[in-house]
């Protein structure tokens, strides 16, 4: 039986076929999806003083339990320009510095004021620093608060903003050229006989780098023909070139000695996968190609384990694979072979459930599933209860 490689190793390899793209300067509300090209250092200290985290008043721990004079107000914008001294204390609002002398909230909900006056309704604070942020909570400056090959995500892009900064250096877009290949497909919608087959994972596969921060270059179906493949390939201007079909052994796969044809350096074929075994990489010039298998579902799994990942890797990513979690089998699963599989799985309540047809053509199982079951090769035989490692599709 001829050797199939590892898929740690195919993706390893895969990675190492391109050099991560350059960077550019984006505002932040342009860097959203983007991967980070240098470390974001905070450039102010947050919060920037101690500030109250509750309306009430602020006073000193030591002057309990009062009275006290009201001697002035801080809000958010607004601070108390003074300091306060024994027996005195200043309204405030959530966000406001406290004033140079107090050190602790006093909540409205336990205070009665009467004019100028102000006394203890209720338990009061319990402790010296009550319903204070200090100064650096959140972070300071010179921090380093995100890394290089992390993702923006709208919480970093709120941190990244909140630390003072206006644009970050991330990487560049990608183009991504996908080709889907086979004389037996034509546009969605225009199946005119029944042998014809709508195309459907070149919409597949865009719509699965919709969210990636990519520009899809849609060279539509190419026929079965080696000369059209090969001039299609040669005339591909991308960072990563995507086929799908034709990947196999059969006489019309075409897409290796096409590919070959073109100039192609191919670096490897077949991966100890299913299902997606017959997946292909290698070089073209500066374009890294990655050749999917035909088959609805080995072409999402192969997408979702190698193009995905290496556009992020391509992009600088620092953790391009997608994250696996460990969930309990809801049902027994039979030992599996070399190859590792990727099982169609729905997982509820705390279990997860392999599909009970995982044929590769099916999207049907795949469109219902909301996880794939990862079963290293040669697993032994699982029963209910045991743990698995998932990728969730949710
Ligand atoms: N003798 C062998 N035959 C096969 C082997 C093998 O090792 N020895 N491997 C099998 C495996 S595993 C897979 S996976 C398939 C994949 O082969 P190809 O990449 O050559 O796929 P095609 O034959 O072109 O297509 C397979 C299937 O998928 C349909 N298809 C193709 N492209 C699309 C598209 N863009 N949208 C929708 N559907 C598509 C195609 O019509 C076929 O039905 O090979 C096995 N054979
Ligand atoms: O590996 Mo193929 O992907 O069985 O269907």
């Amino acid at each position: 039986m001829a050797e199939l490689l590892p898929v740690a190793d195919a993706q390893a390899r895969l990675f190492a076929l391109g050099t991560p793209v350059g960077s550019e300067e984006l505002s932040l509300r342009a860097a959203m999806g983007r991967w980070l090209a240098a470390d974001v250092v905070a450039q102010r200290t947050q919060p920037f003083a101690d500030l109250s985290a509750m309306d009430g008043y602020a006073l000193r721990f030591a002057d309990l339990p009062g009275p006290w004079r009201v001697v002035g107000e801080s809000a958010a914008g607004h601070p108390f320009a003074g300091a306060i001294g024994e027996g005195e204390a200043v309204r405030i609002f959530t966000g406001a510095a406290l004033p140079t002398g107090a050190d602790t909230i006093l909540v409205q909900e336990e205070a009665a004021r009467v004019g100028g006056t102000l006394a203890l309704a209720g338990e009061g604070p319990p402790r010296a620093g009550a319903h204070v942020r200090r100064k650096g909570l959140d972070f300071a400056a010179g921090e380093t608060i995100l890394s290089k090959g992390e993702r923006l995500t709208p919480v970093r892009l709120a941190l990244a903003g909140a630390a003072g900064l206006a644009s970050v250096s991330v990487a560049r877009r990608l183009r991504v050229a996908i080709a889907a290949t086979g004389d037996e497909l034509v546009a969605t919608g225009s199946a005119s006989d029944p042998a014809q087959l709508p195309e459907t994972n070149g919409l597949m596969l865009a719509a699965m780098l919709a969210t990636l921060p990519v520009d899809v270059i849609d060279l539509g179906i190419l026929p079965d023909r080696l000369d059209a493949l090969t001039a299609a390939f040669r005339a591909v201007e991308a960072d990563v070139l995507v086929t799908t079909g034709g990947a196999s052994v059969g006489d019309h796969d075409l897409v290796r000695p096409a590919l070959t044809a073109a100039g192609a350096a191919m670096d490897f074929w077949k991966v100890a996968l299913r299902p997606g075994k017959p997946m292909m990489a290698g070089q073209l010039g500066k374009t890294v190609v990655l050749g999917l298998p035909g088959n609805p579902v080995s072409a999402f799994v192969t997408a979702a384990l190698f193009l995905k990942p290496l556009i992020a890797a391509l992009s600088g990513a620092s953790m391009p694979l997608p994250p696996t979690l460990t969930v309990a089998l809801g049902a027994p699963l039979p030992a599996n072979d070399r190859r590792q599989d990727y099982l169609r799985a729905a997982r509820c309540d705390g279990r997860v459930v392999p599909a009970a047809a995982q044929d590769s053509s099916m999207l049907t199982t795949l469109a219902s599933a909301n996880c794939l079951v990862v079963r290293p090769p040669f697993a032994p035989a699982a029963e209910p209860g045991d743990l698995v490692e998932i990728i969730s599709l949710a």
